[in-house]
């Protein structure tokens, strides 16, 4: 393999197979260590149990993508995904795609370049797969991958809801995010083709509960009672699908994506006070009310009844609970003198069921945030289990 940093040439060339979208792949060369990014985190390993990007630490930036299939054979979907698989290895590891950047001069190169140098920069890639990937392919969609209901307040845009497939880029880097959705997207030309895609920064939420909680858009912090990427009980309660599931997808996830956006021009012109009442948590420290400390455990008596918090809470919801991952997204403004800004977010669950719409039918009810944010876009995709050596995504529902 080449990585990003250095070129190998000569020795240690293996041979291999693959034509994509015009682009010879397969050209392998001899690895280099995996480097580290610039703040010395190692890479995020792409093999195990679980995608990564899920309960791993949770990086700065985010590339979402949906694809819809353009050419919907079970044949050329598989070499897509065995395809992906293979990039995705490379890319998360800090390597360059297929023969690299800098390859035969009379062919475009494997890869476009402009992660050349970069760390891998904790780049982590997921893959969904959505009702209708099972639906256009003929295979048996599993009973929890249904549409989302309808809630009160949605104005969804189909141009930025749903797709046959997703995948989530997220890294410490914005290039090595947009390139590493880049590189599959070339892939895929002729397969799938992208049907709308996010970028966002500034994560708002913490698997790693030692860090800093971050803050959205609206100033608070937000995550602090997230579920810690390191409490394996609590994933595998509320997070890894089981038995009940198909076993092809055992040790996944169905991944809820929602793009909120908040009327911060509104918001800005909202008392502290009210700010604070309507999550019930206090702006500066993030305690929740009757609380000192962001991370002492909530009182829901001492909490606004219909606070946005308390709501959420799973002890108002007979212990539901959803691992999030949001990120911020400011897409210019909507010509009306308002920034079209919002939160990304994206909740992870065992079954929607009893995860996001329990949750999302209560907020949609009461919650006082209503007022300051709107749901624009949705899907819902299920993440099938990680990926051992020599697999490739989604295997599984193949075999
Ligand atoms: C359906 C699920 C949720 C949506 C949609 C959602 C939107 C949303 N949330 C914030 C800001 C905060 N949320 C906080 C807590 C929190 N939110 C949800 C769920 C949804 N939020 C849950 C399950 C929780 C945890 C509740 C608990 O167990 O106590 C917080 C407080 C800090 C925290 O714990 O993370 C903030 C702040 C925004 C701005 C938003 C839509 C734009
Ligand atoms: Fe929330």
């Amino acid at each position: 393999m080449v990585t990003r940093r250095k070129l190998l040439t000569g020795a240690g060339l293996v041979a291999g197979a693959g034509v994509a979208g015009g682009a010879v792949y397969g050209v392998v060369r001899q690895a280099d260590p995996a480097p580290a990014s610039a703040a010395g985190h190692a890479p995020i390993p792409f093999h195990g149990a679980h995608q990564a990007g899920i309960a791993t630490p949770v990086q700065d930036r985010l590339h979402f993508a949906a694809f819809d299939l353009t050419n919907p054979t079970r044949g050329r979907v598989v070499a897509l995904l065995r395809l992906w698989t293979a990039a995705a290895e490379r890319m998360t590891a800090g390597m360059q795609v297929g023969g690299g950047a800098l390859g035969a001069p009379l062919a475009p190169p494997d890869d476009t370049g402009e992660a050349l140098g970069l760390p891998a920069s904790r780049l982590t890639l997921t893959i969904g797969f959505g009702a209708s990937f099972f639906d256009r392919l003929g295979l048996e969609r599993p009973a929890a991958l249904k549409a989302l209901p309808h809630f009160p307040g949605d104005k969804l845009d189909p141009a930025r809801s749903d797709g046959d497939l997703c995948v989530q880029a997220c890294a410490d880097d914005p290039q090595v995010a947009v390139h590493a959705v880049r590189n599959l997207v070339r892939l895929g030309f002729g397969t799938a083709g992208v049907r709308w895609s996010q970028l966002g920064f500034g994560k708002t939420s913490s698997t790693t509960p030692e860090e800093q909680t971050p803050r959205n858009l609206m100033g608070f912090k937000d995550g602090t009672n997230n579920i810690p990427g390191a409490d394996a009980k609590l994933l595998d309660q509320h997070v890894w699908i089981g038995s009940e599931g198909p076993k092809a997808l055992a040790g996944g996830t169905y991944l809820v994506a929602r793009r909120i956006r908040m009327h911060i021009e509104t918001w800005d012109r909202t008392s502290l006070k009210e700010q604070e009442d309507i999550f019930g948590r206090t702006k500066g420290e993030g305690a929740a009310y009757g609380r000192t400390r962001e991370h002492d455990p909530v009182d829901l008596a001492r909490l606004p009844a219909d606070s946005h918090v308390r709501l959420a809470n799973p002890g108002s919801l007979g212990g539901v609970r959803i691992l999030r991952r949001g990120y911020s997204f400011t897409d210019g403004s909507d010509g009306l003198g308002r920034l079209d800004a919002g939160l990304f977010f994206l909740a992870y669950q065992r079954d929607p069921e009893t995860g996001f719409i329990p949750i999302q039918r209560a907020l949609a009810k009461t919650d006082p945030l209503n007022e300051y944010i709107q749901h624009v876009g949705s899907g819902l995709w299920v993440c099938p289990p990680g990926v051992a050596q020599g697999g490739f995504w989604g295997q599984g529902l193949f075999s």
